[in-house]
């Protein structure tokens, strides 16, 4: 098969980069585990810390069974899907293959496109720059806001309302306006306890 069937099929996917570390946030904050980022994102957030990654074009495309053969050289058998925005790909075969493998299956995604893939966490960072779609909502174990502005409390609450109940509440401030949002983040979290407070702690750690 040609390499852009392969890619529509999800059996060779872009990978932007691979890395084993510590989960920096949400619910599995301080959990070591095995990243992959795959390229290609087309939902433009202003204030994206890993704009790199967006041209899909750019990254070399790999085999599900290479990216799952460098994940088994490390001890950990936590995996996080992440980009770019990993729901642009069919994402059923390679977690068919990791949990095969023995790993637990992450993802981190805006919810910009149709779920696919079967995983035991999914972090939904939902965004203003392209809606989530509709799919994502009772799948979500944990809905991650991030806070750039003001308004995104609000966003965070719309959202919430469309979440499954079991759905995991979390405010994360935005990397560059920490200073200014984190002492709101506090006071909101104390008045409305149902949202917890997600910071990137691998940046304050200094670790990938
Ligand atoms: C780079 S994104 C990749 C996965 C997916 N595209 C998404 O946005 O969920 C990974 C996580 O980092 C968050 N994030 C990105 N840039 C950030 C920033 N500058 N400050 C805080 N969180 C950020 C996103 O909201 C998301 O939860
Ligand atoms: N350590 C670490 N934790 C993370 N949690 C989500 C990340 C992401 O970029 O998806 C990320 C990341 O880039 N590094
Ligand atoms: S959806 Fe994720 S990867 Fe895409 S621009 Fe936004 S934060 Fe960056
Ligand atoms: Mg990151």
């Amino acid at each position: 098969m040609e390499k852009k069937k392969e890619v529509e099929a999800g059996t060779m996917l872009p990978v932007m980069e691979a890395f084993y570390t510590i989960q920096g946030e949400g619910t599995f904050s301080g959990h070591p585990a095995y990243f992959i980022r795959l390229g290609g994102c087309d939902v433009g957030c202003v204030w994206c810390d890993v704009k790199d990654s967006w041209e899909a074009a750019k990254w070399p495309v790999l085999t599900i069974e290479d990216i799952v053969a460098e994940a088994r050289q490390y001890p950990g058998r936590k995996v996080v899907i992440t980009g770019g925005e990993p729901l642009m790909y069919n994402l059923n075969p390679l977690t068919t293959l990791l949990k095969k493998e023995g790993f637990t299956t992450h993802i981190e995604t805006s919810g910009a496109h149709p779920f696919s893939g079967e995983f035991d966490w999914v972090c939904f960072s939902p965004k203003k720059f392209k809606a989530p779609h509709p799919s994502i909502y009772e799948v979500a174990n944990e809905l991650k806001v991030v806070i750039f502005h003001k308004s995104d409390f609000d966003f965070a609450e719309k959202h919430a309302s469309q979440v499954n109940k079991a759905c995991k509440l979390l405010l994360q401030p935005e990397w560059s306006k920490a200073k200014i949002f984190t002492n709101e983040i506090i006071t909101y979290a104390k008045s409305h306890p149902n949202w917890n407070i997600s910071l990137q702690t691998h940046k304050f750690m200094d670790i990938p």
